[in-house]
């Protein structure tokens, strides 16, 4: 049988809008297995059971990249990042399915390939970077080719994803932002972004509080959450920064210090009984084959 386990993704960080992304210490793995029909897939809503699956459909790509007859194959999954809530969940579908076809024929992909391929299937490449790669990924897409460096992030850095009981939709996420921004913006995301990647690995809080601040999508985006004040404050009020995670609806708090982390955790619980929360830390292997 062949598992592939892939790390949840915080895209975005803030500044680096569809260029930056962080591989996150919670996993969720896909299963192929030869079966006697076309397709069975277990381990997720009904409404997913079928063809339009994201990680067949993935699996299916790189059978076709491969040159090969999509084979008979019984999907199982065991997930654990929570779906439509900014950590990834369709970047976990496409990097599995398409290394579950891989692993099938043994056909020697290339993480680079694995790159090009996922981000086609995705729209952009913040995501899928770090979930092959692990670490903090800085992509961009060039004549249709995916160049992407790594920054490893310092080890004391803290982040806790604070996932509210509510979905956002990337689309509609994607829809409600401006066509255009002014040159002045431009620049100050530049800069920002720039300085925000060496904040991360050198694990300069301080710094990172300042470069985070976004002008491109967040300011539109936190009014499709409800609870972002009021979490944003609880973040402040305990030594943390705060970003929204991809396009949300989880937002990541950043602190250096394990103790904050979990006082953050405690005032979210208090505020907002019923959201999920997670202590994580850096992936730095990004996904495996198991
Ligand atoms: N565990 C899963 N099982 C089946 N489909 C999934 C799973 N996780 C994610 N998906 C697919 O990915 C889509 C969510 O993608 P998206 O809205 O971009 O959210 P996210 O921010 O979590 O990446 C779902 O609508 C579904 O098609
Ligand atoms: N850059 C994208 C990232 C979407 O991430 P997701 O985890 O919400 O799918 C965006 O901000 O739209």
């Amino acid at each position: 049988m062949i598992k592939i386990s892939v790390p949840a993704t915080s895209a975005n960080l803030g500044v680096g809008f569809d260029c930056l992304g962080l591989a996150v210490s919670l996993y969720s793995a896909a299963s192929f297995e030869p079966y006697d029909v076309k397709l069975t897939i277990s381990g997720c809503a009904p409404k997913y059971q079928s063809e339009d699956n994201l990680i067949y459909r993935a699996f299916v790509k790189g059978c076709q990249f491969l040159q090969k007859d999509v084979p008979n194959v019984k999907i199982t999954i065991d997930n654990h990042i929570p779906i439509s809530r900014g950590l990834g969940s369709s970047a976990f579908c496409i990097v599995a399915g398409l290394m579950g076809a891989d692993a099938w024929f043994d056909g020697g992909l290339s993480k680079e390939q694995l790159l090009d391929l996922a981000t086609e299937i995705e729209g952009h490449p913040d995501n899928v970077s770090p979930a092959i790669y692990g670490n903090l990924g800085a992509s961009f897409i060039d004549e249709n080719e995916v160049q992407t460096v790594h920054f490893e992030v310092a080890a004391d850095l803290h982040f806790v994803a604070l996932i509210p009981d509510y979905q956002v939709s990337t689309e509609k996420a994607r829809q409600i932002l401006p066509k255009e921004m002014s040159y002045q913006t431009a620049i100050y995301q530049i800069g920002h972004a720039v300085a925000l990647s060496k904040a991360f690995e050198i694990g300069d809080l301080k710094l990172i509080k300042s470069a985070i601040v976004d002008k491109m999508h967040e300011p539109y985006r936190s009014q499709l959450i409800p609870d972002y004040q009021a979490a944003k404050e609880i973040c402040q009020d305990n030594a943390g920064v705060m970003y929204i995670s991809g396009s949300g609806s989880t937002m990541m708090a950043i602190t250096t210090d394990g103790d904050a982390a979990d006082k953050i955790i405690s005032n979210i619980k208090k505020s907002f009984p019923n959201w999920e929360t997670h202590h994580l830390s850096v992936d730095t292997k990004g996904a495996t084959a198991i």
